[in-house]
C-alpha cells in the first residue's frame, strides 16, 4: 500500500461514485467541530460524506451553551439506513452524548458490519468535552464508551484529557506517551493514536501510534496558533477518509497527520473566542 498522499485524496471522477464515509457525531452550530468539520474534511479528501446525527449543540467560538441529544433509536436508524442502501467505506464516531446512544450505535454498527469484526473500519474519537471544558458526554456514559465501544474500534484517537478519563493516567511529558498508549490498547481497540496537542510545553507535537507491538511516532512542529477548535475531528475525519479509500491504518494515520498539520497552519480567527483549524485547506488551494 502506498503512502503517496495523492492515492488518498484524488479529485472525484465526474459521474463515478466516490468512496463513502459516515460520521456518527453531534452538530456544532458554529461550524468548527462535529459533523460540520467532518463533512468539510470528507469533501476536501474527495469522499462522499454521510451523517448519523447524535445531538444538536448550541455552540460558538466561546463554548457550548446547551445541547439536545436525539433519541437513540433515531441515531441507530440513520446508521442502518445509509449502510443498507448506500454502503459505508469507513465510519467515525465523535460526540455520542449518552450511554443509551452509545449502546444503540454499537448495535447498529454490528448489524451493518461496521467495526472490528465487520468489514468496515471504525475510528472512535472518544469525545468527552469541548475544548472549553463543556461536557459533551454524560458522566455515566464513560463506562459504555470504554468497555463496549473501544473493543470494536479499529482505531481510537484520545487526547490527553481523554487518556486520563479512560485510564486514570496523567500524561505530562512525551516520555509518558508509550505507557498511555499501552493502557488504552488494553481496553481493546486494534490501534491507538495518542494525540499530543495538549503537551503545550513541548516544542514539537509528536503523536504516538500503537498497535499492541509497534510504537510509531508521528512528528510535527508545534505551531503557536490559538485557533485549534475542531482539530481532533479534522484529524479523525481525514484518517477515516483514507480508510474509506482502503488505505492500511498506518498509512491512513500518516496521511491524517499531514492533513492536520496543514489544517492547523491555515487555522483562522472566528468570533470572539477560539477559531477553527481549516478542515478544508485543500479545497481553498484548488484552482478554478
Ligand atoms: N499547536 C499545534 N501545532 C501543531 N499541531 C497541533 C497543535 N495542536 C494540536 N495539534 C495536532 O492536532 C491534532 C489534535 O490534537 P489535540 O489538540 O491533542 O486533540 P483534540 O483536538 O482532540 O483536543 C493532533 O494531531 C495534534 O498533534
Ligand atoms: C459537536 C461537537 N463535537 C465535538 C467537539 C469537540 O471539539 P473541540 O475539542 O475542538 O471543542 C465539539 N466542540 N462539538
Amino acid at each position: 500500500m502506498t503512502t503517496d498522499e495523492s492515492a488518498f485524496t484524488g479529485l472525484p471522477v465526474p459521474g463515478a461514485t466516490p468512496p463513502t464515509a459516515l460520521t456518527i457525531a453531534g452538530s456544532d452550530s458554529g461550524g468548527g467541530a462535529g459533523i460540520q468539520a467532518d463533512l468539510k474534511t470528507f469533501l476536501a479528501c474527495g469522499v462522499h460524506g454521510m451523517t448519523a446525527l447524535t445531538a444538536v449543540t448550541v455552540q460558538n467560538s466561546r463554548g457550548v451553551a446547551d445541547f439536545l441529544a436525539l433519541p437513540p433509536e433515531l441515531v441507530a436508524a440513520q446508521i442502518r439506513s445509509v449502510a443498507a442502501d448506500i454502503g459505508v467505506g469507513a465510519a467515525k464516531t465523535g460526540m455520542l452524548a449518552s450511554a443509551e446512544i452509545i449502546e444503540a450505535v454499537i448495535d447498529a454498527c454490528a448489524a451493518s458490519s461496521i467495526g472490528r469484526d465487520g468489514r468496515t473500519p471504525l475510528v472512535v474519537d472518544p469525545v468527552a468535552a469541548s475544548m472549553h471544558g463543556d461536557s459533551l458526554l454524560a458522566r455515566d456514559a464513560l463506562a459504555a464508551l470504554r468497555d463496549q465501544l473501544l473493543p470494536i474500534a479499529t482505531l481510537v484517537t484520545p487526547n490527553l484529557d481523554e487518556v486520563r478519563l479512560l485510564t486514570g493516567l496523567d500524561v505530562t511529558s512525551r516520555s509518558e506517551l508509550r505507557k498511555a498508549a499501552e493502557a488504552v490498547h488494553e481496553l481493546g481497540p486494534s490501534w491507538v493514536l495518542i494525540k499530543a496537542g495538549h503537551l503545550t510545553e513541548d516544542p514539537e507535537c509528536v503523536d504516538l501510534l500503537f498497535d499492541g507491538s509497534r510504537f510509531i511516532e508521528l512528528p510535527g512542529p508545534r505551531m503557536r496558533i490559538p485557533h485549534t477548535h475542531g482539530g481532533g475531528d479534522t484529524l479523525a475525519a481525514s484518517i477515516t477518509s483514507a480508510l474509506a479509500r482502503q488505505a492500511q491504518p498506518i498509512d491512513a494515520v500518516r496521511f491524517g497527520k499531514r492533513y492536520i498539520m496543514r489544517a492547523v497552519a491555515d487555522a483562522y480567527p472566528l468570533g470572539a473566542g477560539v477559531g477553527p483549524v481549516s478542515a478544508f485547506w485543500r479545497v481553498s488551494e484548488q484552482p478554478i
